[in-house]
């Protein structure tokens, strides 16, 4: 059983040294959180990137967040991830979190594709045992062959992806965070990371996916939330929530 609750969750940036004009600028903005000035501090602007999240999601549940840019979809991953703290409300987490974000966690340039895999395996909490087994399957699956044994400032920006979505599609994911799917390198690879990626999918517990592909969010979730200037504005049936966004989206 896995579960993934949050009531009145906040989270607030606070910005120092804003300038008038930069000021000025935020609050005429079309996108992002919503600004707020700070009473106390002149010089200073909050960003309200969530404003009172409230949902929770059990076993089967694969969300997609949707709205536009800005609107608080990263930030809400994050605070999934525990990246970010909220500054109130309640977030309770039951299972393993895997974040499947852009890069691999503690990522260390002169560090050897093997290093780097050992590195974030230990951030994510793996047993030594654990990486051990899984390292062939990221040998097999990433293809980088010789390459493995050198540090990954020699590999190209498609090879330290491959290592990277090799490396987190080999872990069990009990809640798995998404930002926009993941990049997926070139053509031959990208075909074979989306068969990967369907079967890693169907073996998390629950999804939450953030991502502007209607068509991603479709094929991948279940249900779906609209998101705007840091609130929820409805979640749902993921025909609906997708209707709702257009009919935004056209409004505007
Ligand atoms: N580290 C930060 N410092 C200050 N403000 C931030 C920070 N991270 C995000 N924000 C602000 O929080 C708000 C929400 O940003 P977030 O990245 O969550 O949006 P998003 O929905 O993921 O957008 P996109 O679709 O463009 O990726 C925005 O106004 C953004 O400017």
């Amino acid at each position: 059983m896995s579960a993934l609750v949050l009531e009145n969750v906040n989270v607030d940036f606070p910005i120092y040294g804003a300038q008038r004009s930069f000021r000025k600028a935020l609050f005429e903005r079309a996108t992002g959180g919503f600004v707020q000035r700070d009473a106390k501090k002149n010089d200073r602007v909050v960003v309200k990137a969530l404003t009172d999240i409230t949902f929770t999601l059990n076993d089967g549940d694969r969300l997609g967040l949707v709205g536009h840019n800005g609107a608080g979809k990263s930030t809400l991953l994050r605070v999934l991830a525990g990246v970010y703290q909220p500054v109130s409300g309640r977030l309770l987490v039951d299972g393993d979190i895997t974040p499947l974000f852009d890069t691999l966690p503690g990522l260390d340039p002169e560090d050897t594709g093997y290093e780097n895999i050992i590195t974030a395996g230990l951030l994510f909490g793996l047993s030594r045992e654990r990486i051990e087994t899984i390292i062939p399957d990221v040998e097999q699956f990433s293809e980088l062959g010789e390459y493995m044994g050198l540090p990954i400032r020699t590999y190209s920006s498609g090879m330290v992806l491959r290592l990277g979505f090799a490396f987190a599609t080999a872990m069990h994911p009990g809640i798995l965070l998404m930002d926009e799917g993941i990049g997926a390198g070139d053509a031959r690879f990208a075909e074979r990371a989306a068969k990967r990626m369907e079967e890693f999918i169907g073996r998390s517990r629950i999804v939450v996916l953030a991502s502007h592909s209607n068509h991603l969010i479709r094929s991948m979730c279940n249900k779906a939330a609209l998101m705007e200037s840091g609130h929820i504005r409805a979640i749902g049936n993921v025909d609906d929530i997708l209707k709702q966004y257009d009919e935004l989206v056209h409004r505007a």
